[in-house]
């Protein structure tokens, strides 16, 4: 994990991608997290517009956390999303993730939404096509999303920026508890390692761990932060634009 501290303040880094228009820049724009008292600065990329052919990897391997959004209305974001969480999950198996359907608010269509179609099916032994017709739901079912977050071992939550759904701070609350527990079993095992050299050479590390569990103030990075960071610098092909 890249996570890395700035004097005592520990940093989280997260992408947010998806399809364009199922909310990626609204939902950042509204976050303001205060956990457990203490300072933790946390960068969010919202990644525009990336489809799957234009995977943002550079992104995921620059992030701690991901969040992969899609739009409950719009199937085709729902089918992006699953496609990239996948992609996510094959480059860095062990990040935390999480995946948000979006615009919980407009929930009410899906009784209303339904899609005609109509499947052409060959009839073995009479030979001859038949036409069958029938509703599909248009948007996404909650079992959908929370199917495909346990296919893919993610946390999954429905959210509605426009009502500022407290679900949504509960997922960035799993998220950045997440990180800070993989953060604190790398510095365990770094303390170890070094731990294990000192006494090998006789000149045991006697520093203490950083306290991991910690949490903070949420603070959104401006897009020259981001560019500033050495990791972005050394990408030039890097597209991703900040959140605010
Ligand atoms: N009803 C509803 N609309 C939302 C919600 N969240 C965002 N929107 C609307 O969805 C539209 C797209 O939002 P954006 O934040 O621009 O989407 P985006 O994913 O950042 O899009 P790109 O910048 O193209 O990648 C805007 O009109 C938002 O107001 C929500 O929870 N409910």
């Amino acid at each position: 994990m890249k996570t890395e501290d700035k004097g005592n303040m520990p940093k989280v880094r997260i992408a947010v991608i998806g399809k364009s228009n199922v909310g990626k820049s609204d939902l950042l724009y509204k976050q303001t997290l205060t956990v457990n008292n203490s300072a933790l600065e946390v960068e969010i990329v919202d990644v525009s517009s990336c489809d799957v052919q234009a995977f943002p990897e550079e992104a995921i391997y620059w992030a701690d956390a991901c969040i992969v959004v899609y739009d409950i209305t719009c199937r085709d974001s729902f089918a992006q999303a699953t496609d990239m969480l996948q992609r996510v999950l094959q480059l860095r198996s062990q990040m935390p993730t999480v995946l948000l359907g979006n615009k919980a608010d407009l929930e009410h269509l899906r009784q209303e939404a339904v899609t005609s179609i109509t499947l052409k099916v060959k009839l073995r032994n009479a030979g001859y096509l038949e036409f069958i017709s029938y509703a599909l739901p248009s948007l996404v079912e909650d079992v959908e999303g929370r199917t495909a977050a346990v296919q893919n071992n993610c946390q999954f939550y429905e959210v509605s920026v426009a009502e500022n759904s407290p679900a949504i701070y509960n997922a960035f609350d799993v998220l950045l508890n997440e990180c800070r527990s993989v953060q604190s079993t790398q510095k365990t095992r770094k303390f170890s390692v070094s731990k294990m050299i000192g006494t090998l050479i006789g000149n045991a590390n006697s520093k203490a761990v950083p306290n991991a569990n910690q949490g903070g103030t949420v603070v959104v990075c401006h897009k020259s932060d981001l560019y500033k960071s050495r990791v972005l610098r050394r990408r030039q092909n890097f597209t991703a634009t900040a959140s605010l």
